[in-house]
């Protein structure tokens, strides 16, 4: 058996095959190939050997006192976080004896200038102050938290949510260690502490007893469903990053229950229970909710140790008593699950109730076995060889100075001696304090157990060698592949090779001109730059004038506004007078159109009158005219009453002119006579006669001349010898005629009187400014003559 365990679990890389052999042979291997279910590590916390036995030897880690706390956690943790969001839970714990840095593995350790590295009994509580959460030393939780937040973050995911309680169980009871715990408050203190002093709650005996006392207990319920056990009335806080989850942890380790003794004075008495729950948050009807994806339990177990050892009173020995039967429940719990893969959780213990829930299938179990190599610890090796069903005694020893590994010379013998040993001092203790009942059922449950192991390590023997021929065939076909896989991929290679080196020649020649390049763009990139300020200072010039601008639009908006309330107001009073203009219009329109009725019936009756005066006007002018018409009628009948007249004159002027032919003849019968003799011969003379016969006035007679005016005063007997002859007087004569004529011819002419006459001719010419000037003239001369003829002949005649 021991040979075929040893092929089986030797390398590190294959204790993933070791597990799936947990499960049972019927199910099918699992999927999530990164970790094994169950890791088992061993780590020191100070030089020296380790007596262990070689079966363990080969199926542990083991981590020494050179491995940082960041290497414990890559190395035992860190491997869990893909199969925790993929919705596998994780188990975490450190077992270990007290003192043994199961506190300082899970939680951390003093800031790193205060580390001490070295474990000294005599003076356990120098320096045991401080434990941070944010150094170098800080522990597996605080890291947990960081990562778990850190791929929250990678993964981009917001429907993912984080939820922790914390809770301790002492003496089987669970009690919150952070029910008082406000994220709020504690972040922000958080800032100013990054340290917590342990110091603050330390504790002796009797206040230990009085703040149990104080504290509420709370119920381990469920157990019943998929939900497994679970501290009822814990308070679960949402942590939203690393910083709120390490508050949390900080506020909960202060409230621990602690208690001082030989070994350490800071000693955890109780189990310190971190579940970290993932949740995935999605809307249901309108309403969000959240399902849980996965938890990650991580627990500080209380340190296990030999009653004598320790020293503590009777309060202390209980402790003590308790602590080792929860870890020797608990070690059959695990070993249970790694050899059937189901937990066999004792339903009266606590611890296995909380921290056992789930089959190994669901869960990725890491143990941390924490031991001082300066002091035995039996239980914690036992708890070991439990987990890894070892019966039989095979010791080695750990070198803890170089981490390796030295063959035990224990016999099984003394193994069992020393079990048996153990086993009587606690039961004489159980039966001291009254609870050897209890002690009895698990003495019970350890034979079963390793009876169960017996009948289950022949099996797995069987399995085992049969698996491992398939495997070893299936390697090798592997291996040949990987071979063939290698020869083309070195060929690949080499022709890549090739490539590049060709390529990096290019790159060469291109460097050169990348080169220039590079600073003509440089040069170019200042440029811009210079530019790009300029712009950045007309943008914010811009950027004002718009401000301005808008300010102005702003300003003329609201001018816009009024105007348009303005325009309104004016529409509204236009239409309003517009109605008033129309009403007046009409009002105007029928006062004038009564005006004008008014001003026709006027202007009619004015016409009217003006008509009648005029038609009277007219009727008077007719009754004129018809006057006229006689009066111009009467005149005819009086010319030719003068006609005839002027006939018989001229009969009579005949005869006398025949009398006298011969006789002298007067001066102005003469003229009469050659004016007669003259007009006989004119045509018009008796026109023109008549024309002087009709005029009234003295314009109308002034037209004619002298002779003519002369000859029809002559005719008409208007002038006597003497009378004088002038023109005016002429025309008054004929005009006196005209108005009253009467015939008066007077022949007779004497000297003075046609002197006077010649006078008065000259004078008439001189007036008359007629163009027969000459005439006239030469007429008077003629008078001369016929007078100068006159008075020769008047002289012959004497
Ligand atoms: N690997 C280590 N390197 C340096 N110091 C360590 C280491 N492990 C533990 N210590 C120191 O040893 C002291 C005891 O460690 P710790 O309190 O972690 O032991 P424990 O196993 O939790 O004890 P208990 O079970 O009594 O609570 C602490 O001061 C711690 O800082």
């Amino acid at each position: 058996m021991n040979t075929s365990l040893l092929q089986f679990s030797a390398p590190k890389h294959q204790l993933a095959n070791q597990v799936q052999t947990f499960a049972p042979l019927k199910q099918a291997p699992l999927t999530v190939p990164d970790v094994p279910h169950l890791q088992v590590f061993v780590r020191l916390r100070d030089d020296g050997d380790l007596d262990i036995d070689s079966e363990v030897m080969k199926r542990v880690t083991c981590l020494g006192p050179e491995t940082s706390q960041k290497q414990v956690f890559e190395k035992t943790t860190q491997g869990t976080f893909q199969a925790f969001f993929r919705g596998l839970s994780v188990l975490v714990f450190s077992i270990g004896a007290t003192g043994t840095g199961k506190t300082y593995t899970m939680i951390g350790g003093k800031p790193e200038d205060q580390t001490m590295l070295f474990y000294d009994k005599r003076h356990p509580t120098s320096m045991q102050d401080e434990i941070s959460l944010d150094g170098e030393n800080r522990g597996i939780i605080p890291r947990t938290f960081e990562e778990i937040f850190s791929q929250i973050e990678q993964r981009k995911e917001d429907s993912l949510q984080v939820s922790a309680s914390f809770v301790e169980l002492y003496m089987d009871d669970a009690f919150d260690l952070v029910n008082d715990f406000s994220v709020a408050d504690s972040v922000y203190k958080s800032g100013r502490e990054s340290t917590m002093s342990i110091s603050s709650f330390k504790s002796s005996s009797s206040s230990l007893s009085q703040a149990l006392d104080e504290r509420q207990k709370l119920e381990i319920r469920g157990g019943t469903n998929e939900q497994g056990f679970f501290v009822a009335g814990a308070k679960e806080v949402e942590i939203s990053n690393a910083a709120e989850g390490k508050a949390l942890v900080r506020h909960g380790v202060q409230k621990r229950r602690k208690r001082g003794h030989k070994l350490n004075q800071e000693s955890s008495r109780s189990h310190a229970i971190l579940t970290i729950k993932l949740f995935e948050k999605y809307e249901e009807n309108g309403s969000m909710k959240k399902r849980e994806i996965s938890r990650m339990t991580i627990a500080d177990l209380a340190g296990n140790e030999r009653l004598n050892e320790t020293e503590t009173g009777d309060e202390g020995k209980q402790e003590s008593i308790k602590i080792n039967k929860d870890l020797s429940a608990f070690a059959r719990c695990i070993a249970s699950m790694a050899k059937s893969g189901h937990p066999i959780s004792s339903r009266d213990n606590s611890l296995t109730k909380l921290l056992v829930g789930k089959t190994v299938k669901e869960t990725k179990v890491v143990s941390i076995l924490t031991f001082s190599p300066q002091r035995p610890d039996t239980s914690t090796k036992d708890f070991a060889k439990n987990v890894f069903c070892i019966s039989k005694p095979s010791q080695d020893r750990i070198k803890g100075n170089n981490t390796s590994f030295t063959s035990s010379t224990q016999s099984s013998l003394s193994y069992h001696n020393e079990e048996l040993l153990k086993l009587n001092d606690e039961m004489l203790t159980a039966l001291k304090t009254e609870k050897c009942e209890r002690q009895i059922d698990e003495l019970i449950i350890r034979e079963q157990v390793i009876n169960d192991m017996n009948e289950s390590m022949n099996c797995l023997e069987t399995v085992l060698n049969q698996e491992s021929e398939i495997k070893m065939q299936e390697m090798q076909e592997k291996h040949n592949l990987y071979r063939k896989q290698m020869a083309r991929e070195i060929s690949n290679l080499k022709t890549q090779l090739r490539e590049s080196q060709q390529k990096y020649h290019d790159l060469q020649t291109n460097a050169d001109i990348v080169g220039r390049k590079y600073i003509e763009k440089k040069e170019e990139i200042t440029r811009l730059q210079s530019t790009l300020k300029e712009l950045q200072e007309n943008n914010e010039r811009i950027q004002k004038q718009y401000e301005h601008l808008q300010q102005q639009y702003n300003q003329v908006q609201q001018q816009n506004e009024n105007d348009n309330l303005i325009t309104e107001r004016l529409k509204s009073e236009l239409e309003r007078q517009r109605e008033q203009y129309t009403v007046l219009l009409e009002q105007q329109q029928q006062k004038y159109e009564k005006i004008l009725a008014t001003q026709t019936q006027q202007h009619d009756s004015e016409k009217k009158g003006l008509l009648d005066k005029h038609q009277s006007e007219i009727e008077d002018y007719n009754s004129k005219i018809t006057k006229l018409q006689k009066k111009l009628k009467k005149n005819d009948e009086y010319v030719a009453q003068i006609k005839e007249k002027m006939e018989e004159l001229e009969q009579a002027k005949a005869e006398e002119e025949k009398a006298k032919a011969s006789s002298s003849t007067s001066f102005f019968g003469k003229v009469v006579n050659s004016f007669f003799s003259s007009s006989s011969k004119s045509e018009d003379l008796p026109e023109e006669m008549t024309e002087i016969l009709n005029c009234t006035t003295f314009e109308e007679i002034n037209k004619y001349k002298v002779p003519l005016l002369l000859a029809f005063c002559k005719k008409h007997g208007m002038i006597t010898k003497g009378q004088s002859t002038k023109k005016n007087d002429l025309i008054n004569l004929i005009l006196q005629f005209n108005q009253e004529p009467k015939m008066v011819v007077d022949l007779t002419d004497d000297e003075s009187n046609q002197r006077k006459r010649k006078h008065d001719l000259k004078e008439d010419e001189r007036l008359d400014e007629s163009p027969s000037k000459k005439n006239k003239m030469d007429d008077a001369e003629e008078v001369v003559v016929v007078k100068k003829k006159t008075t020769k002949a008047r002289r012959k005649k004497k």
